[in-house]
């Protein structure tokens, strides 16, 4: 799925209207009835809703939701904003089409001595504020619609609304952002004001996702989000390009490879993985796993002698290649050719084992994948990097991203700072977290739309580099490899969430549930 950015709103938008065609109000009207079923499916009809309509479009969907909940038979509350005097034609005719609702109380600006604002009333109100706003009270059971702003925010909120988008935060409400989270812009919110952003607990989003919900400092502001289909015309859709896209599960199944019937574990893949050191061992062991069950032939682990016996004995299927050091990594020797090569979980910074990594990065010719040490490694070392072989995969969480290309305050500075390394590097980067993000030597963006708050767990991340590494030795190109890697190990953490709860689930029950992640994107491909 493509993800634009919300300055592209208006010629979406525009291109629907004209081609489909329908008229701009009933694009209004379709998108208000999605963020009305959704909420109509979640909360009661005794629910007291409070809206917060803005002047724009945004403000425009608030009030058409408010009539269609009205009609559903829901008591509202309803405060336009208007203090310009300036309304959007949209919003202009559903505050017409409001008025035509029966029993329905309209009043202008509440006046200040009007100080005891108390909801649920007797029926449902609508208010149009031009100067003064006495706040209504927002109690613990009230769900407040947050249409104030959307796309169309042009500088963070501030003054009179800026109070309210506080007003709204300090209060015990539940909150429904229609669209973007009122005050958030949907890209870079580096010179944002935080206190000024709506903090939602639900944000029902238009047609893609917005950049700026993949970001793990938004989440305070967007709460859970759900994308509803308005029907943007598929053609500019198509014809409209980007660097950013969301990884849905049926796409993550199109890159699964058919196997022959005539296949040999020789020709799906001889993987080595140069990883573990005494004391972390049971990353080489977790790595080797998950190669195995991503569908790898072979598996070899070059590690420091201790670990042979732990090694035979955790993954019988493995081979073992041991050190002539007992407890570190102090040469790396290929005396054959591998499908696929890992370096890193668990490996150790000994400097023996340094010098041996930079050695072998010398000698490599193909692609091969580096996380954890072996990224630590190369911090600090920029000449190396510039030497890795075109698509390389690296794994880096934020710390170790930070510690090999410099510090980030954010995750969207981050995120710039990926794709520049990426295109001047030419190598492929698996930035881990809530929304892994895969950036290609192109500059191009794959936020992972799989996985869970439980897999923040040791040894999670060998997990991920034994399965793209796995993938790699089958003969799948590193892109899609670190995709469906990426997709498959966060479908299989889910699955183990799903059967053992999200704090019980271990990188254990990630690998133990590969298998069925694999059959369920099996599945969508029928
Ligand atoms: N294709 C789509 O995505 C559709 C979008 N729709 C809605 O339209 C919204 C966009 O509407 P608009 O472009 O009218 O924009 P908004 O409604 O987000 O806001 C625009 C208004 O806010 C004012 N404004 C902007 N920043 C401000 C600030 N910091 N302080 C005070 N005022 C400020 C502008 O002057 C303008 O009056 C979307 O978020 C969505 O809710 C839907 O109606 C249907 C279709
Ligand atoms: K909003």
């Amino acid at each position: 799925m493509k993800i634009f950015f919300t300055n592209e709103t208006k010629k979406l938008d525009r291109f629907t209207i004209e081609n489909e065609p329908i008229k701009s109000i009933d694009l209004m009207e379709r998108a208000a009835s999605s963020v009305t079923f959704e909420i109509i499916s979640r909360w009661k009809r005794n629910t007291p809703v409070v809206v917060f309509a803005g002047p724009g479009n945004n403000g425009g969907d608030a009030l058409a939701v408010s009539r269609m909940l009205i009609e559903e038979g829901y008591t509202l509350d309803i405060y336009l904003f208007n203090p310009l005097q300036k309304l959007s034609q949209d919003c202009l005719k559903n505050r017409d089409r409001l008025q035509t609702i029966e029993g329905l109380k309209f009043s202008k600006s509440v006046k200040p001595s009007d100080s005891t604002n108390t909801f649920p009333h007797n029926g449902s109100h609508f208010t149009e504020i031009t100067n003064e706003f006495i706040p209504p009270t927002l109690t613990k059971g009230t769900l407040v619609i947050d249409g104030l702003f959307g796309s169309g925010l042009s500088k963070p909120l501030s003054g009179g609304f800026g109070s309210v988008v506080q007003y709204i935060n300090s209060s015990d409400a539940t909150v429904v952002s229609i669209d973007l989270p009122s005050g958030l812009f949907g890209e870079n919110n580096t010179e944002n004001i935080p206190r000024n952003i709506v903090q939602a607990d639900l944000t029902i989003t238009f047609q893609y996702p917005k950049l700026a919900f993949m970001f793990a400092e938004n989440e305070q502001f967007t709460g859970e989000w759900k994308i509803v289909d308005i029907g943007i015309h598929p053609d500019i859709i198509e014809q409209t390009e980007t660097k950013y896209y969301y990884i849905e599960p049926d796409e993550a199944a199109r890159m699964i490879m058919k196997r022959s019937r005539f296949v040999s574990k020789h020709n799906v893949g001889h993987t080595l993985l140069i990883a573990g050191s005494k004391g972390m061992m049971g990353a080489a062991v977790l790595a080797a796993k998950a190669a195995l069950h991503t569908g790898a032939g072979l598996v070899s682990v070059l590690s420091a002698a201790c670990g042979e016996k732990i090694l035979q004995t955790s993954v019988p299927e493995a081979l073992f290649i041991a050190d002539e050091q007992d407890s570190h990594i102090s040469d790396i020797v290929l005396n054959r050719s591998y499908s696929a090569i890992a370096v890193g979980p668990g490996l150790g910074r000994h400097e023996e084992t340094a010098r041996a990594f930079y050695k072998l990065l010398g000698q490599i010719k193909r692609p091969i994948v580096l996380d954890a040490d072996a990224l630590n490694l190369l911090a600090g070392h920029t000449e190396l990097i510039e030497n890795l072989p075109k698509n390389t995969i690296l794994t880096p969480h934020h710390l170790e991203f930070d510690r090999l290309f410099g510090k980030n305050d954010t995750s969207y500075e981050r995120l710039n700072k990926a794709r520049e390394m990426a295109i001047r590097y030419h190598i492929i980067i698996v930035l881990k977290g809530a929304n892994t993000a895969i950036i290609t030597p192109k500059g191009d963006v794959l936020f992972n739309s799989s996985g869970n708050a439980g897999m923040a767990t040791a040894g999670s991340g060998d997990t991920l580099t034994g399965m793209i590494t796995g993938l790699l030795a089958q003969g799948y190109h590193p892109i899609p490899a670190a995709i469906l890697g990426v997709f498959l190990h966060g479908m299989a953490g889910d699955l183990a969430a799903e059967k053992d709860s999200q704090e019980y689930i271990t990188a254990r029950d990630i690998i133990s549930q590969i298998g069925q992640a694999y059959k369920k994107l099996h599945n969508y491909r029928v």
